[in-house]
């Protein structure tokens, strides 16, 4: 058995991690959490593994739903409640879901009804009375059908319905009736078989007769039945006491005699359910902030999934870019788990093509943020469309996770949409693994003249290109301007002195990382040079999708040695055995921090992450939605408070808060860039594993050996002197 297997996982997807070499990692412990039904708050170190621990768990349990409703199973729940009065798991509409104690359900869908009846109804003689009680805002009848009726309560002949509006509805004819009702309100259904009556009450007060029934339909067995528009409403059969005692000679349904009852056909054997499953509806939605970050999920799964067949289970990417054709069609030919970013999903929603209706994961990765990006509200509107409770009897699952999850937002969205949230958090707040070696170095232009005799420098981002800037007049403008170039000096330093071979540098800006795009290809001899050294690719938002996926490929295959990008990749891009990592500008975001040191020392691997950091204000762009153009061709160099796009960054102080939220502080070296490497005994090889792990556990052993050895004779001493004591009592 595999430690994945142990933990609950399908031998066929323990066998799939298996190939992947995948040991045991702390994350896991997530995924009995998220099998046993919870939602949960995933809060790990970047790199610690936290797709596998929430995609493990859902395509296992996607899987053995398709393999249930292929068996023609519904949920395990339907065999123990069956005896009992509840509504139907399966005689219902497919955007209506029922409690596992089949007593509540509720519709999310907003534009058409969706019903459900009883697991019984009544036929032949006999007084009966059920109460409903509307339980959210939205639309919502009640009454009864026969099996015969639509689900669509009251739309033709054989269903008789009492709406919140204050109409009663038979044969799609609707009449006033008593009056209108809404959330917390009790309605007594009433059935008089002997008469042939239907009559309902609000809150106790009865509202008079409704209907005579038909002969024809007398003759049928009648069911309780409601039909909901994004409502949810709860029943009560007898079982429990009513709200309202129904009027005399009124009994409650579950006391109906045994020869007056029907059972339900629809999902008992011989009868056909009508909650089919609907192709477009998958099971599972999984969100990603950047469409690198959800093809890397989805390749995930599609690993993970491997081996598991019959049924297949059927993933799709949603994301943005990509002929959206193409997902329709593959939406209609069915899915089970969707992974996607925001706009494109909610776009497909919004236009009827993906169906929110059987979803029971809805997972936010990187969560924090897509909060900070601006996407609560999105993510409350779909949230408010998912059904919560699902059409099996499952409660909506929801995963929360990030390697910084420790944000005001996120606990207030979690207190908003969870329900009774594990934290499954190590550390308690946010924190780099001990993998990653991070360093700063001070740029001071000040100390360091380099930038008044360089022959050759990097594209400046032309903030400064109107003002007097020159060696010798110290402005602020002129510090700021050689702060720029004496970076690209020390990024090329920094990648020669450790013999970088393999790096992600990120910039601030998207023309910060073209400018040091072409910097490092002039350096290497040209991009078409067959040895150039600092061979380059970027990735940022002004790229094409189709040249964004093409670099990350040249990246990752080692064909480019540097990936220069913005904050579109700081975000859970994983890179096999990353070692090196560069920021040029420290992100004003300090959980980025976090995120961007993390693509390296990934899976127990070491790597080593430099930050240049100004040690003066540097004047830099920022464009704002005031800026018409966003930043292309723009000029406009007055300060954002003054009408223009320029900010003064001040990395001395985004260091602080960072160092001041990690509770750290970060170690400096010298502008030779040289990295002390005591610390670490000498023995680390950035982008390998920590050599010495395997001699400290060996150590470890040896030294815990005599302890142990002197806790197990402890032991035994304390076992004989029990059965000493035990069996010296009994014979006597
Ligand atoms: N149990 C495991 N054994 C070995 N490797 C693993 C295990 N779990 C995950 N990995 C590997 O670790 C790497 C990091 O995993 P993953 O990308 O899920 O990290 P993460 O926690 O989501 O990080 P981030 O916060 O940066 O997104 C991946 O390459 C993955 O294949």
């Amino acid at each position: 058995m595999t430690a994945f297997e142990e933990m609950g996982v399908l031998p066929e997807i323990g066998k799939a991690v298996e190939e992947m070499d995948w040991i045991q990692h702390t994350h896991v412990h997530s995924i009995p959490l998220i099998l046993g039904g919870g939602d949960v708050l995933m809060a790990a170190e970047t790199g610690s593994g936290k797709t596998g621990a929430f995609c493990l768990p859902i395509i296992q349990i996607v899987w053995e739903t398709l393999k249930d409703l292929e068996a023609g199973k519904g949920s395990k729940i339907i065999a123990q409640i069956s005896p009992h009065w509840t509504l139907s798991f399966f005689d219902r509409g497919s955007a209506l879901a029922v409690t596992p104690d089949g007593l509540r359900c509720q519709s999310r869908e907003q534009k058409e009804w969706h019903g459900c009846r009883c697991t019984k109804g009544v036929q032949g003689k006999g007084k009966y009375y059920f109460e409903a009680t509307v339980t959210d805002e939205g639309v919502c009848r009640v009454g009864w059908s026969t099996q015969q009726a639509s689900l669509d309560l009251g739309t033709d002949r054989f269903g008789f319905g009492f709406g919140g509006t204050g109409k009663k509805s038979n044969n799609k004819q609707f009449d006033n009736y008593g009056e209108a009702f809404g959330m917390h309100d009790v309605i007594g259904c009433y059935l008089d078989l002997d008469i042939g009556e239907i009559k309902f009450s609000k809150n106790g007060v009865d509202l008079g007769k409704a209907f005579s029934i038909p002969q024809q339909v007398k003759s049928a067995a009648l069911y309780p039945a409601v039909v909901l528009k994004n409502a949810e409403m709860s029943f009560n059969f007898g079982a429990q006491p009513f709200k309202h005692q129904p009027e005399s000679g009124y009994i409650a349904l579950c006391e109906a005699a045994k020869d007056n009852v029907k059972q339900n056909e629809i999902g008992t054997a011989g009868g056909s359910s009508q909650s089919k499953p609907v192709k477009n509806a998958p099971q599972a939605i999984i969100i990603e902030p950047s469409r690198e970050l959800a093809e890397q999920t989805y390749n995930q799964i599609v690993k993970f999934k491997k081996h598991l067949e019959n049924p297949q289970v059927r993933e799709l990417l949603v994301i943005g870019g990509v002929n959206v054709k193409e997902q329709i069609g593959a939406l209609n030919a069915g899915v089970d788990i969707i992974v996607g970013t925001p706009g494109r999903m909610e776009d497909l929603i919004s236009t009827g093509h993906l169906s929110l209706t059987q979803c029971r994961f809805f997972v936010l990765d990187e969560a924090d943020g897509l909060l900070k990006q601006g996407y609560t509200e999105l993510i409350d509107r779909l949230h408010r469309q998912i059904p919560k409770i699902t059409s099996d009897g499952h409660r909506l699952q929801m995963i929360v996770c990030s390697a910084t999850l420790h944000a005001f937002e996120v606990k207030k969205m979690a207190e908003r949409l969870m329900h009774f949230p594990t934290w499954v958090d190590l550390k308690g707040e946010d924190a780099v693994p001990e993998t990653v070696h991070h360093v700063v170095v001070m740029v001071d232009p000040q100390k360091d003249n380099n930038w008044q005799n360089l022959r050759r420098h990097i594209q400046t981002d032309g903030v400064h290109a109107k003002d007097n800037v020159r060696p010798g007049n110290n402005t602020a403008e002129t510090l700021s301007e050689a702060v720029k170039m004496l970076k690209g000096e020390y990024c090329v330093r920094a990648i020669n002195e450790h013999k970088m071979d393999r790096a992600i540098i990120f910039c601030r800006t998207k023309l910060d990382c073209d400018n040091l795009e072409k910097y490092l290809n002039q350096v290497g001899g040209g991009s078409h040079s067959r040895n150039n050294q600092y061979s380059c690719v970027c990735l940022h938002g002004d790229r094409k999708p189709a040249e964004r996926k093409a670099n990350l490929e040249r990246f990752k295959k080692q064909e480019a040695k540097f990936l220069i990008c913005t904050d579109v990749a700081a975000r859970g891009l994983d890179i096999t055995g990353l070692p090196f990592m560069v920021n040029i500008t420290l992100p004003d975001e300090k959980s980025n921090y976090v995120h961007r040191i993390g693509r390296v020392g990934r899976a127990e691997r070491m790597g080593l992450a430099i930050s240049l950091v100004s040690s003066v204000p540097e004047k830099v762009w920022y464009h704002g939605e005031w800026c018409s153009s966003r930043g292309r061709n723009c000029w406009n160099t007055r300060l954002t408070d003054e009408g223009g796009c320029c900010i003064w960054y001040n990395e001395p102080r985004y260091l602080a808060e960072i160092e001041d939220h990690l509770n750290v502080t970060i170690q400096q070296v010298e502008p030779d860039l040289k990295v002390p490497m005591d610390e670490f005994d000498g023995k680390v090889t950035y982008g390998q594993k920590r050599q010495q792990m395997g001699t400290n556990y060996e150590n470890h052993v040896a030294q815990m050996a005599p302890a142990v050895q002197e806790l197990s004779q402890l032991e035994s001493k304390t076992q004989l002197f029990y059965l000493k004591r035990h069996f010296g009592k009994m014979r006597n």
